[in-house]
């Protein structure tokens, strides 16, 4: 926090920076300093932010966003909390009416939140508004109590992310002022009448926000992944590669190259799709506060492809970066393991990535069906019914790769679309016949994704500012990534006549290619990432290289090794090796 004062980052911004240098098994402070401030930021009005950003920015307010229930998280319209307005007294009664309506999860709420951004079903004269947030204290600013009428607590242990407080929360009938509720885009007047929003999802911008915070931080996280496990192949020798010669650095094996490049390269790509779409997300903010909501669809969909592909990337990157270093990968001091279970959860959190992608099929398919009957669609779809250009370049080049990429997507588009058709047939019912196509609506989504993030790749190292031989390595590494992504998804291609076999198998070759000549670049290119030993916090992945020293050194502080005979002989080993079992 101090660090923050002294560099001037605002709040709001300080989870992007923050969350790799601070506490790498999670942080209690992050929801505050990210979702909290953004939900400030952007939901509330400028009265309300006078009143509350410099209390939270100086931590008087330490708040969380407190959302999810036991019964419901990807359901939001299905949230059970309600807030009734009293025109009586101008305030909200916030209440939990049933087990199932218990906040459960929020970072921060267990111990350390004083307050919260709640979402609840606003009622106001006898009739249901669906979810809005409140701002909401829960507990005193000079004692921490929590305040009558509030129940909380912390949900117990997590697969990772323990340095956090996750929690629970329930409302007995608890009164807020009016005022309490965010009411920059709608708003209850004192007579209880309500003022609709200019877009009915913009009290969802918060989860938008993260979502695009989300993609930014899961390349850090795979980029120190691949720093320790790219750094520890330098140095570790095993086996022999041709028999009795010096055992080589484990780097020298192709199949570990294949492990490791490609993740290096998705660094790169998550990295350059996440510049792209947090500068969507600039403009759309600017837009709205003129009041043009025009282009929030289409940033929720790039959000959302975005936060699904680039959580599940990271997260198999790191595993499989762990599991590259072989039984070193598997010890805490690695850095591998926190790494992974700090990962994995942004699969789950800020939309479970199947939902995710489901609402990307949403709209593709209704892009789709627009775009056939002429109606405008907007630009990062326009692709599904517009004209093939797959002669236009050289065959297997880089544009005719994602011109590949572009006509596979749209061909599976209009395959799931015509299998919707034909189901909706049997079923009568566009829900069941969605839900019978779903699996393939999330291909659908996947693909549309991929070719996104590979284009964006292209791009930027395309109009990227570096040095010649720079660019060539990241030219490179580009190409890496559209191959081995294309052989991951072989049967699109295939499928939709943009490869043939024999093209596979060229690209195949040129893939193996591309190991062997990005091996000597792969230290030189995580070095780049340029990670302190501190924030790495990886006995495999110093700079230096000292990995068995400072495994043996790691060992030490272990608390088994402050004695030699430790108290559990004593208590049971003895008595157990003496009891002739
Ligand atoms: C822990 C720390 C360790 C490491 C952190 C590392 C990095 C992180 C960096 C920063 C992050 C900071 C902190 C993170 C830590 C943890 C925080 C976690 C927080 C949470 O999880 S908060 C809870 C999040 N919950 C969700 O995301 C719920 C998901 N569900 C939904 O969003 C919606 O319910 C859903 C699925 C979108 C459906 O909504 P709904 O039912 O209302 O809509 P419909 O499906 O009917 O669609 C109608 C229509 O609306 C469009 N739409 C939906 N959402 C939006 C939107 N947000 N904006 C614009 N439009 C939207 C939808 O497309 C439909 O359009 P159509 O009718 O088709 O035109
Ligand atoms: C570490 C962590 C931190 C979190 N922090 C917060 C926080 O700070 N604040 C907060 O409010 N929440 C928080 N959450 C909650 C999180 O947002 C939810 O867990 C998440 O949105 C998923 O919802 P769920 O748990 O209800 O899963 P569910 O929706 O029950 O998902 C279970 C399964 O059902 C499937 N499913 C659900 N709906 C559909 C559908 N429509 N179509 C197809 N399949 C479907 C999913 O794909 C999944 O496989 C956190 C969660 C975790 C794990």
């Amino acid at each position: 926090m101090r660090k923050l004062a002294e560099h001037n980052i605002p709040l709001r911004e300080a989870s992007i920076t923050q969350v790799h240098s601070v506490l790498r098994d999670g942080n209690p402070l992050i929801v505050h300093t990210s979702m909290f401030a953004n939900a400030l930021a952007s939901l509330a009005n400028p009265k309300q932010q006078q009143q509350w950003v410099p209390l939270a920015e100086k931590n008087r307010i330490i708040g969380t966003y407190a959302q999810t229930e036991i019964g419901h998280g990807t359901f939001v319209r299905g949230l059970e909390t309600t807030a009734i307005f009293d025109p009586e007294t101008k305030e909200f009664v916030l209440h939990s009416p049933t087990i199932t309506s218990t906040k459960w999860w929020p970072g921060g709420l267990g111990k350390t939140a004083n307050a919260a951004i709640v979402m609840a079903q606003l009622y106001t004269q006898g009739k249901c508004y669906g979810p809005h947030p409140f701002f909401v204290q829960l507990r005193d600013f000079d004692t921490h109590h929590s305040l009558p009428g509030v129940i909380l607590g912390e949900i117990g242990p997590r697969l990772g992310i323990n340095s956090q407080d996750n929690g629970y929360l329930r409302f007995d009938h608890y009164r807020i002022p009016r005022t309490n509720m965010l009411m920059r885009h709608s708003q209850v007047l004192e007579d209880g009448s309500y003022v609709k929003p200019i877009h009915n999802k913009l009290s969802y911008g918060t989860m938008v926000w993260t979502r695009v915070a989300i993609v930014h931080s899961c390349s850090k996280k795979l980029a120190c992944a691949v720093t320790i496990a790219t750094r520890y192949s330098a140095v570790r020798h095993q086996s022999e590669l041709v028999p009795g010669k010096p055992e080589p650095q484990i780097l020298e094996y192709q199949t570990q190259q294949y492990k490791l490049l490609p993740h290096i390269a998705s660094v790169f790509a998550i990295l350059f799709s996440a510049s792209s779409v947090l500068r969507m997300q600039r403009n759309v903010a600017a837009s709205i506060s003129k009041g043009n909501v025009e282009l929030l669809p289409e940033l929720h969909i790039l959000s959302c492809a975005m936060k699904a592909l680039s959580s599940q990337d990271s997260t198999q990157g790191i595993e499989t970066c762990r599991l590259a270093c072989g039984g070193h990968g598997y010890i805490a001091s690695s850095g591998l393991p926190s790494l992974y279970t700090s990962t994995t959860c942004t699969i789950t959190y800020e939309g479970e990535n199947t939902v995710l992608l489901l609402q990307v099929a949403r709209y593709l398919i209704k892009s789709y069906r627009a775009g056939l009957e002429g109606l405008p669609v907007l630009p990062s779809v326009m692709y599904l019914t517009a004209p093939s250009a797959m002669h236009q370049s050289p065959p297997l080049s880089n544009q005719a790769l994602i011109e590949a990429f572009r006509i596979s997507s749209a061909n599976l588009v209009k395959e799931t679309e015509s299998r919707l058709c034909r189901q909706f047939n049997l079923e009568q019912n566009f829900h069941y016949a969605w839900n019978r196509c779903s699996v393939a609506l999330v291909h659908c989504a996947e693909l549309h994704s991929r070719y996104y993030m590979c284009e964006k790749f292209l791009s930027t190292v395309e109009s990227i500012r570096a040095s010649d031989r720079v660019r060539s390595v990241l030219q490179d590494l580009c190409r890496l990534y559209l191959i081995h992504h294309i052989t991951l998804n072989q049967g699109h291609f295939l499928r939709s006549g943009t490869l043939s076999g024999v093209d596979l198998s060229t690209l195949e070759e040129e893939m193996y290619e591309l190991l062997a000549k990005l091996r000597p670049q792969a230290v030189p290119l995580v070095d780049a990432f340029d990670f302190r030993d501190e924030l790495l916090g990886s006995t495999l992945g110093a700079w230096d290289g000292r990995v068995y020293e400072r495994l043996y050194e790691e060992a030490q502080k272990s608390p088994l090794n402050k004695t030699d005979v430790s108290k559990a002989y004593h208590k049971y080993l003895q008595p157990l090796m003496k009891s002739n079992l």
